[in-house]
């Protein structure tokens, strides 16, 4: 349905739509085939225009054109929106979406020249059944060519209307939205589970003689849950900020003007990519730091951890994504630099980057500008590094493509680096916006303090590279870091809680709101097959004999 919305013309969408809506069709997105996912442009998928019967006739040439991955393709869609390149006259006019019906609406048979099936087990993602689709002489009519942006006319004449980058527009779309429904939902889960089993789980000493001390009571333990608190937070705020920019670019969009397009894509390219990886690798933390329980499917934090590894690849794999950004970045950095316009999201890089941080006392680096301006420092030095290595390897003779592979791994750093600065950014402004609510602006103004110096202490080559950070400094900046641990952790259960998860969202026998840990982990085991299972297959039939053979040798 995004993709009908996206790119389908006003006529489409009302007959789509509502069909979709009502459920009389089940639609998929399929695009990637086995030989191709990031380089569309590589797609082998033909539709042909046959301008005699007005129709389109869509084919898998070889294996490697097979669409391989799409969401409830396997066996439940009716309906696919299949990306193939389209052909007019023996000409070729690139990738362009076409609805075609892949099963009846009767009886939920393959369509005739579809062969469709599923794709077999996954490293999770069992709630949707990836398929595959292998099309022969499929005939769509003219009007199934989502038009919004491109049109083929009766007599096969091709209509662009705007930038042919226009049809990835829906690929925005779903990234943007999945950042908020999806990735950093579950982090937040994950941190609610982590946290609450955290102040029920007690272990060892603290001091000797006293009572065992609740696990979130170590140091340790604070800095592996509570940066992952504050990223969830930062990610939360980050995701408004982001959501103002798109719903202002898309209503451009559908206006057809496209200028907002290259920001909008470079800037959820780049956050999709971030926010995955540290989501994901937030997860797995959380997990570890339950211990053993956390290994337990009971806990809740596996299947998070499979589900949301699988975001670091599809809406577009993060290091393919991050080189985007880049290359929007090193555009806008020339672009800067001669004084022409930037966009908003890189004025930054119009103004001078300042040379040292001023900081004297470890109190400073609790102060949002000190942060955010060191953000910002790295952020332009790694970017100007990138783009003069670059421009260096032009000039002794490299062409333009061997001089960007050369300078690729510099380049995702640069991407990265300016992700970084904006979602420090946002949260401080967010913090800022608290002004009305004193106590929680004084919470959430040490989680965004959390947030930012969790990144400094994890990254301190970047700010000492250039000296812009001493090392006297990262003394303070860490004594900071430390007293700000200690500070939320005393708010980390309410910050959770303000997640408002439910109990049965969270499906967690460590993460419920009762802290009845051990009570649940008890009944929900009980519940296992192997308790469940009456009589006792495993030992009627291999362990009874094993011992009593192993008896009658006695
Ligand atoms: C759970 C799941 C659900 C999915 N659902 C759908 C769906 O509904 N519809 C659909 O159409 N597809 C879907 N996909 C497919 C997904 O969109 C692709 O897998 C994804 O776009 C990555 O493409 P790829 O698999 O070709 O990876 P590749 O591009 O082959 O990536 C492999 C490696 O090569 C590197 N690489 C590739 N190109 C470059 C480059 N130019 N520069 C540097 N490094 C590069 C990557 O960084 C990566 O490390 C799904 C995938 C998964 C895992």
């Amino acid at each position: 349905m995004e993709s009908i919305l996206a790119l389908s013309t006003d006529e489409q969408t009302a007959k789509w739509i509502p069909l979709a809506e009502n459920y009389c069709i089940l639609g998929s997105y399929a695009q990637t085939e086995l030989g191709h996912g990031t380089y569309i442009r590589g797609f082998e998928t033909t539709a042909t225009f046959n301008i005699s019967t007005q129709e389109f006739v869509l084919n898998t040439p070889k294996i490697s054109a097979m669409k391989w991955w799409p969401g409830e393709l396997g066996r439940s869609a009716t309906h696919a929106v299949v990306f193939a390149q389209l052909y007019i006259k023996g000409k070729c006019y690139g990738v362009h979406p076409f609805i075609v019906q892949i099963r009846s609406l009767h009886d939920h048979s393959p369509a005739p020249g579809v062969t469709v099936g599923d794709i077999g087990p996954k490293m999770e993602f069992n709630h949707i059944d990836n398929g595959y689709l292998l099309l022969r002489d499929v005939r769509v009519p003219r009007e199934n060519m989502l038009s919004r942006f491109c049109e083929v006319l009766a007599d096969g004449t091709y209509v662009k209307r705007g930038s042919e980058k226009i049809n990835y527009f829906n690929m925005i779309i779903i990234r943007v939205k999945m950042l908020s429904n999806e990735v950093v939902p579950t982090l937040m889960k994950a941190c609610t589970i982590a946290i609450r089993y955290s102040v029920v789980r007690r272990q060892c000493e603290l001091k000797p003689g006293d009572q065992e001390a609740k696990i979130l009571d170590y140091q340790t333990q604070q800095q592996k849950l509570l940066p992952m608190l504050a990223t969830a937070y930062a990610f939360h705020f980050m995701n408004q900020y982001m959501n103002e920019l798109f719903s202002k670019g898309y209503r451009e969009i559908k206006q057809r003007n496209f200028d907002s397009l290259p920001e909008l894509h470079a800037f959820s390219s780049g956050l999709k990519a971030i926010y995955t990886e540290h989501c994901t690798a937030g997860v797995e933390t959380c997990r570890k730091a339950c211990g053993g329980h956390g290994y337990s499917l009971l806990s809740g934090l596996p299947s998070l951890y499979t589900r949301l590894a699988a975001s670091c690849t599809y809406e577009g794999e993060n290091t393919v994504l991050l080189l985007q950004t880049a290359r929007f970045l090193v555009k806008c950095l020339g672009a800067a630099h001669s004084g022409q316009p930037v966009p908003p999201s890189v004025a930054y890089l119009s103004a001078a980057n300042s040379e040292r941080c001023l900081v004297r006392d470890k109190r400073d680096f609790l102060q949002p500008d000190v942060y955010v301006e060191a953000y910002r420092h790295v952020a332009i030095r790694v970017l100007s590094s990138a783009a003069a290595k670059l421009q260096a390897l032009v000039q002794s003779g490299a062409e333009q493509h061997e001089a960007w592979h050369q300078c690729t791994v510099q380049l995702v750093h640069a991407a990265k680096a300016h992700c970084h600065y904006h979602v420090v950014k946002s949260f401080a402004e967010a913090v800022e916006k608290l002004g009305q609510e004193a106590g929680i602006q004084r919470m959430i103004k040490h989680l965004c303090g959390l947030f930012a110096l969790h990144g400094i202490f994890s990254n301190t080559g970047d700010f000492l590279h250039d000296g812009y950070i001493s090392g006297d400094q990262v003394d303070m900046m860490t004594a900071s870091y430390l007293d700000l641990l200690a500070i939320v952790r005393k708010d980390a259960v309410p910050l959770v809680d303000a997640f408002d998860f439910t109990d049965e969202t969270l499906n967690s026998a460590l993460g419920s709101y009762d802290g009845q840990v051990y009570r649940r982990l008890y009944q929900w085991a009980q519940r296992s097959p192997s308790n469940t299972k009456q009589p006792n297959q495993a030992y009627e039939n291999y362990l009874k004999p094993l011992f009593q053979n192993g008896l009658s040798k006695l």
